[in-house]
């Protein structure tokens, strides 16, 4: 299997999986749809899914007529739902105001977060979340939210079949996930201007378990970074690594296509398969003359969950010595409790007005 996957040319767009055969049990086509999903997070983390008979695309796009609606807001009634009314993580942050590897995005955006039972904005993350008066908008968010919860534990699920989980394990695995601490980001990027010094969005990799992004049909926005197969990958930095890019590695466009969202892998799914699937590097470099609207839904594991490796990841590993030289995985993961994993990743924020992906 090694030889196929380092011999496989690197396909220039992303493969395309349809959520359909996972939407009734025991649906047919499911088995081989599993063996796609476990082919495009291992060799791409990044894969469109086509959610069409799971949502109606005129949905998410009535989502965006209503960010545009407050994004066009003058400035001091965006104010109004500022995140520094709450815990500085909930709510509308200004044009700039988040930073990525130590530069200002050119993006401003509302935060929501999972709500918490007793809010207390003095403590990191653990405020309430802060909505537009506009009417309609919060209703038809929350409606997006459950579907995408829901969406979160059929690809869960869908994953573990990739994988090979025992019913056991995917018992396990998924009480990790089943009260998920979820984020939702709504984007406004106006265009870049060329001097610039910075991006829309800086290169990053998402920190949870799996991101489903809704954008508007901007082209040439979001890049996703292909590393060549087989390069030992440096997974530590935010930007990719002069080998990394000496050895072929490119940015390529994951331009929306209509009745999908983009999804892919965060940095948790890489500790549970112990470095098989990846957390890909994107960024967002929006040069275009339009204000580009984005939603990116990140479906994460629950605030206190343990994420360590997979026993059944682990032997794979162990069976196949050829397969973890070729993914350059030279480790074992160590265990994370995901809560103080998020809480470090932004806690930056709260001291230095840092973004959500800064590293250091
Ligand atoms: O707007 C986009 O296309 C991507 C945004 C993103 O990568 C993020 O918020 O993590
Ligand atoms: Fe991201």
């Amino acid at each position: 299997m090694g030889d196929a996957v380092a011999d496989a040319p690197k396909l220039a767009s992303l493969p395309i999986i349809s959520i359909e055969p996972f939407l009734h049990p025991e649906g047919p086509g499911r088995l081989s749809a599993a063996a796609a999903l476990h082919a495009a997070c291992s060799e791409y983390g990044f894969f469109y899914l086509d959610i069409s008979s799971y949502v109606d695309p005129s949905e998410p796009e009535e989502l965006t007529k209503l960010a545009r609606e407050f994004f066009t807001l003058p400035q001091e009634e965006k104010d109004k739902i500022s995140i520094s009314n709450e815990d500085n993580a909930r709510g509308y942050q200004r044009l700039k105001e988040n930073v990525t590897n130590g530069k200002a995005d050119n993006h401003e955006a509302i935060d929501l977060y999972r709500p918490v039972e007793q809010p207390d904005k003095s403590k990191p993350l653990w405020g309430a979340n802060q909505w537009p008066a506009i009417p309609g908008f919060r209703d038809r968010y929350e409606a997006w939210i459950e579907k995408m919860k829901k969406l979160g534990m059929i690809v869960m699920e869908a994953m573990a079949t990739g994988l090979g989980l025992t019913p056991e394990e995917w018992h396990e695995l998924r009480s990790k996930v089943d009260d998920s601490f979820w984020v939702m980001r709504i984007i406004g990027y106006p265009p870049l201007p060329n001097d610039y010094d910075g991006f829309s969005c800086g290169a990053h990799r998402d920190y949870g378990c799996l991101t489903f992004l809704y954008a508007d049909p901007t082209p040439g926005a979001l890049q996703v970074f292909l590393a060549q197969p087989g390069l030992l990958v440096e997974k530590t930095g935010s930007v990719p690594s002069e080998q990394e890019v000496e050895d072929g590695g490119q940015w390529i466009n994951a331009d929306p296509i209509r009745g999908c969202v983009v999804c892919n892998i965060g940095e948790m799914w890489e500790v549970w398969t112990n470095g098989l699937y990846k957390s890909t590097l994107h960024r967002v470099v929006h040069k275009g003359s339009n204000y580009r609207v984005s939603i990116p839904f990140f479906f994460e594991p629950n605030f206190d969950a343990r994420i360590e490796p997979l026993s059944t990841a682990i032997q794979a590993q162990e069976e196949d010595r050829a397969l973890r030289s070729l993914k350059g995985i030279r480790k074992t993961y160590q265990p994370v409790v995901y809560g103080d994993f998020l809480l470090r990743k932004v806690g930056s924020n709260f001291d230095t007005g840092k973004g959500r992906y800064d590293t250091d």
